[in-house]
């Protein structure tokens, strides 16, 4: 394996036009720069660089991807073998004009070698950006010194603090690239560099350009400062960006290069750049599902999709619909009523308008929406998707109607956030094409895909699925059928210690506070006043949790085997259900209004429901507040692996961090529990159980326990362990 990396990894020489030396950097999938590609590159250019018959260079990328950075893999490790800084140098140092051919991408360290070569020329479809920051880190290899020399201070800024990408139109407006081709972007590099053999290259050398800067240079890095501390969220790597860029104003090239080597060591030490790594092998990690059948996405096929319906077009419908059409499939629409269909139809039609002026549809997606109430018409639809109310008989009904109506072969799928997707199977003749798409709101926004498979669901149910969250651009994660699925049944846990902490003391902005500190966009009263606090209010009415009675075996603030907080029933009771109402946890100026501000009769009636109900309130703090949020919701989350909901803890991350906004520095939240580390988890678990035993939630799962015991293992290991530690039951 290693001898077939280590064929197919090298800068492959060859010479064009009879004196162009053409060095190809060649790294499947992605040629990425690491130390097999570095020493062969540094032989390559020396050749190069040393044949008098040669007189230009273009370096190019193989398969159409010019290199997609440094190997993230290498940074866990030793740093060995040439480095990039040198060879860039190189490159930069070479009395042969250099030339760069852009295909694909040239993203970080890739970027960085086309700013060391004295020309960039680029294919129309290619991107080119520092991506570095979102993985905790900055452009170590001189470009935070380089780019801000070759264009606008404000625009290098931008780029490297933000990591965004673009497209190569717009590096060649911003002066990053030279020459934009929609041919063959190599063939078009190398008669280039035909023409400029011999001609100066001094102006063309980055590292000996100072970095033109704005007239108040100083206030507006201050600025620049500020905005960059309101909204990174804590993360240290944007700042840090900053604090690079900055040195190449005020310093020399090479003591930029220090500055920059500096920093970048800082950072790849720190907890977040191990994080936000993590999450990009885990996103990628998510695609290769597997189900406990064996089915995996490399045995299974999806089924193409033509056309599809939605049914239900409230929030979430239409959403839905919206983000089927991006992706390019006409959707039915189907509503109950000609009112709830004629409302759902202007907002959808608005909306597709919108994405149309963002360019992020063509005009013929006038074409792709029909809208009816007639079930009969899903006759030929290949998927459908059920988003109607949270109700078991009422998707059972619709479910068994789609079962007569539909195609015997078309995939029904339910947007549930909580029902049994098995039972819903259970009243249609097609139970193996039953399947869970859980959506996100706003669902042509959110990224996250959960795709639940009930105990019948077929592998090609599954594939397709999750085929389609990929067309639409979504991160798809396959998980097993329970209540709630992982991420409302983890999230359950986390709403419900919120409210405990109201009961027993705190108040609303002191916890969202204390978790926006964290690192969430939104505390959580601040979430739940904007989605509703009637979402949460249906789902335990449908569970039977509600209403002031006192259930069998239960008491007012003791239901379902456990402690109960009614504080949510008892808002939704007097109609405060957030923003639309124009007050929940928070007061709002108006119905609709966005601006949270203090609500003065929640709090006096958290006192008085205390006092109704003999609470002592005590002093909550802001660690307890973290821990009695996030560890019950991490303790769920070694239940759901225990079980084999997820297949794995980076699905779990991945879940937190694309559908709930955990903050992606911390990883997600199995990962931020590795790195507090699993005793410390374990203990608080213990502390907290010990003071509320009437929560049995804070009870430690015996997964953590058991992990503990065996001397807390790496996360990457935890996947093996759960399978060792099934397998002896
Ligand atoms: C490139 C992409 C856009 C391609 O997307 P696509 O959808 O086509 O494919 P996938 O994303 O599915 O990827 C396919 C496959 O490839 C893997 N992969 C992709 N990129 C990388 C990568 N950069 N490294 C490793 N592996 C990669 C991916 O995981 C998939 O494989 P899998 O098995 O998981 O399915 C897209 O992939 C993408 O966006 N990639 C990331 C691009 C990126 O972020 N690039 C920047 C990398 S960081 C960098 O370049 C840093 C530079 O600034 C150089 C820094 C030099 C540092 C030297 C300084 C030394 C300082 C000394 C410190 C001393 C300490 C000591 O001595 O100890
Ligand atoms: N709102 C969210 O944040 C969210 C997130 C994820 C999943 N979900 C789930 O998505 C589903 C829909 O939620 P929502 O918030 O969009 O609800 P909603 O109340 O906004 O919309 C439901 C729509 O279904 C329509 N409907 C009801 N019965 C119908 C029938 N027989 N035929 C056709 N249409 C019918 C209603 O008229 C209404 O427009 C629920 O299962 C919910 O749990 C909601």
């Amino acid at each position: 394996m290693t001898q077939t990396l280590a064929a197919a990894t090298m800068a492959a020489y060859r010479r064009a036009a009879g004196c162009i030396a053409v060095i190809t950097l060649t790294n499947p999938p992605v040629n990425t720069l690491s130390y097999l590609l570095r020493e062969s590159f540094y032989e390559t250019f020396r050749r190069a660089n040393a044949d008098a018959e040669v007189k230009a260079i273009v370096i190019c990328g193989a398969d159409g991807k010019f290199c997609g950075g440094a190997d993230i893999k290498e940074f866990a490790g030793k740093f060995s073998g040439p480095s990039l800084v040198a060879l860039i140098d190189d490159v930069e140092q070479s009395k042969k004009p250099v030339v760069a051919a852009i295909e694909g991408m040239a993203l970080g360290g890739g970027l960085e070698l086309a700013l060391g070569c004295h020309y960039r020329i680029a294919h129309t479809k290619a991107q080119v950006g520092f991506p570095e920051v979102t993985l905790g880190l900055l452009p170590a290899a001189g470009g935070s010194q380089r780019l801000p020399r070759l264009i606008t201070l404000t625009s290098a800024l931008e780029l490297i603090t933000t990591g965004r990408r673009i497209s190569a139109p717009e590096a060649l407006k911003l002066g990053i690239v030279d020459k934009v081709t929609d041919k063959n972007a190599l063939d078009m590099a190398i008669d280039f560099a035909r023409d400029i053999i011999g001609k100066p290259l001094e102006s063309r050398r980055l590292s000996l350009r100072t970095t033109p800067c704005p007239p108040d240079v100083e206030s507006f890095l201050d600025e620049a400062l500020a905005s960059i501390r309101k909204h990174s969220r804590g993360a240290i790597a944007p700042l840090a960006c900053l604090q690079a860029v900055r040195a190449s104003v005020y310093s020399t090239f090479d003591e930029g290069l220090k500055k920059e080597q500096e920093l970048f060591k800082m950072l790849l030490t720190s907890g977040q750049a191990r994080a936000l790594q993590y999450s990009f092998f885990a996103q990628r990690a998510t695609k290769k599902w597997s189900m406990p059948s064996g089915a995996t996405w490399k045995n299974t096929s999806a089924r193409p999709l033509r056309k599809a319906a939605v049914i239900g077009l409230g929030t979430m419908g239409r959403g839905i619909t919206v983000a089927l059409i991006k992706a390019g499939i006409p959707v039915i629409a189907v509503e109950m009523g000609l009112k709830q269909l004629e409302a759902g139809k202007t907002v959808i039609m608005s909306m597709l308008e919108k994405e149309f002026k963002k360019k992020q549809l063509t005009k013929a997606y006038r074409e792709m929406a029909a809208f009816t109430l007639d079930l009969a018409k899903l006759q030929e639809v290949d998927l459908v998707v059920e988003a109607v109310f949270e109700n078991m008989s009422l998707k059972k009904q619709i479910f068994q109607q789609l079962s007569s109506l539909c195609s015997a072969d078309a995939i029904l799928c339910t947007n549930t956030s909580t029902l049994d997707i098995d039972e819903i199977a259970s009243v249609t003749t097609t139970p193996h094409l039953v399947v869970g798409m859980h959506f996100f709101a706003p669902a042509h926004v959110m990224k996250l895909l959960e795709v639940i498979y009930g105990p019948r669901t077929s592998p090609t149910a599954v594939a397709t699925a999750m085929q389609l969250a990929q067309q639409m651009e979504k991160v798809g994660v396959v998980v097993g059928n329970c209540n709630g699925f992982v991420g409302n049944r983890m999230f359950k846990l986390y709403a419900e210690q919120a409210y405990f902490l109201l009961e027993e003391g705190a108040i609303p902005e002191q916890v969202d506070q204390v978790l926006e500190d964290f690192g969430f966009p939104m505390g959580i009263f601040k979430v739940s006043d904007l989605s509703g606090l009637d979402i949460e209010w249906k789902i335990r009415q449908e569970q039977g949790l509600t209403g002031p009675k006192q259930i069998p075996g239960g008491s007012f603030r003791h239901r379902a085997g456990g402690r109960y907080s009614p504080l949510l029933d008892i808002l939704c009771e007097r109609g405060y259900l957030g923003q639309k109402t124009g007050q929940g946890w928070y007061l709002y100026e108006k119905p609709g209004g966005r601006v949270p501000t203090f609500n003065l009769w929640l709090h006096k009636f958290l006192e008085e429901y205390r006092e109704l109900h003999g609470i002592q309130k005590h002093y909550v703090g802001q660690d307890e507040i973290l821990e009695r949020c996030l560890y019950p919701l991490i303790n769920m989350g070694f239940h759901i692996l225990e079980e084999r909901i997820a297949a794995s803890p980076e699905d779990i991350d991945i879940i937190y961090v694309f559908g709930y906004s955990w903050p992606r520095h911390w990883g997600g939240p199995m990962f931020y529990a590795s790195m507090v580390g699993l005793p410390r988890v374990l203990d608080k678990l213990n502390y907290y159980h010990e003071i509320h035993p009437d929560i049995p939630t804070l009870e430690p799962s015996s997964l953590l326990k058991k992990l503990v015991a065996n001397g807390s293992p790496p996360i990457g290991t935890w996947g093996a362990f759960i399978k060792e530690h099934n397998s002896k039951l």
